[in-house]
């Protein structure tokens, strides 16, 4: 077994994160969300989830990169303070020693840069506009050495256990670390039990679909190239990386993301992906940009030589890629 400590480094920053989300998410009020440059949200959660886990990574392992998405600047301004005050006083029912100052130096922890050696990339909540709908969002960390995701962990608090049924409740973390499989966990039982998970296999035809963004993407070529491909059942539309999750165990065949035409320059930023891709790889699926080139980690936090993701079993990479190629041409 290789990476012991990081995965459990990261599966418990994971699991505080998400603790907090929920308890944020009980208290949340409008005010709590700002917008940012790019006209996005970020919430008090995504603030103090990356405080929480970048203070975690950092006491473990004092030497490593973090590459996150928030910064603490908007919060330094005299206007956010009230924001502030907020995310510090939930962050200390998690961490006592929390004040303002650190609050702020543990979020921009998660200010490094990409580099070819080794980086942790965090996104505090993955699907903002998910967890402000109190749909779906994840908790992504994952660890890259040499441009190659070595550990994935989500924590995706709102995932349905098993969509087919409801009384299993809904919490779900997934684990990967490279050649050792993936696993599950609910989030609903005292002890955290991880299990191995698969790919769909084909026997449950309403489990040949595709899981869609609800709100980016391409959906018009989308369900042609879907259809093309031979996935005809109605697909899965989620927020955040719990695509990966349902394409590693299973519940999807296919996690199909196409650049919107409304915004054609867009490109994939490295924590929205990373741990998803090691997630399904190691549930024995394939994951790679529209073309089919494998997907870069290594060079800038904004994915720049990649356009679009198709996440998918090795047969129905194959078919989407093909399906791609001819719309394309
Ligand atoms: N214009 C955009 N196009 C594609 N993805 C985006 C765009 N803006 C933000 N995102 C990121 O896409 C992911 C949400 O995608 P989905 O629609 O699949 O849930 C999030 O990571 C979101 O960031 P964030 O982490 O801030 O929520
Ligand atoms: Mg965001
Ligand atoms: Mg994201
Ligand atoms: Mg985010």
């Amino acid at each position: 077994m290789a990476y012991i400590k990081e995965k459990q480094v990261a599966i418990e920053a994971a699991l505080k994160a998400a603790a907090f989300c929920i308890d944020v998410q009980n208290e949340l009020i409008a005010t709590d969300t700002l917008e940012k440059g790019d006209k996005s949200p970020v919430t008090i959660a995504d603030f103090g989830a990356q405080a929480l886990v970048c203070q975690h990574l950092r006491t473990v392992f004092p030497n490593d990169i973090i590459v996150g998405e928030e910064n603490a600047s908007s919060l330094q301004l005299p206007e956010n303070l009230p924001l502030l005050e907020k995310i510090t006083a939930f962050t200390q029912r998690f961490v006592p020693e929390a004040n303002n100052e650190r609050v702020c130096e543990w979020i921009d922890l998660g200010n490094g840069e990409v580099n070819k050696e080794r980086f942790w990339t965090l996104d505090p909540i993955d699907g903002t506009k998910g967890f402000l709908r109190r749909e779906q969002y994840a908790i992504a960390i994952a660890l890259i050495e040499n441009g190659d995701p070595k550990v994935g962990v989500l924590a995706c608090p709102m995932l349905p256990v098993d969509y087919d049924d409801p009384k299993r409740g809904v919490g779900c973390l997934f684990v990967a670390v490279r050649g050792e499989g993936a696993l599950m966990a609910s989030l609903n039982s005292h002890r955290l039990q991880l299990k191995p998970i698969h790919l769909v296999d084909g026997r449950d035809p309403k489990r040949l679909r595709c899981a869609e963004s609800i709100e980016h993407g391409d959906h018009e070529l989308q369900k042609k190239v879907i259809k093309e491909a031979g996935l005809h059942a109605d697909s899965l539309k989620l927020d955040s990386q719990a695509k990966y999750g349902v394409v590693a165990r299973g519940d999807a065949a296919l996690y199909l993301r196409l650049p919107s035409p409304t915004q054609p320059d867009y490109r994939e930023k490295i924590w929205d992906h990373a741990a998803g891709v090691l997630l399904v790889e190691e549930a024995g699926g394939k994951a790679s940009d529209m073309l089919g080139q494998r997907l870069q980690f290594a060079s800038d936090q904004t994915m720049k030589h990649n356009q679009g993701v198709v996440v998918s079993t090795p047969v129905y990479h194959r078919a989407v890629i093909d399906a791609l190629r001819y719309f394309l041409a």
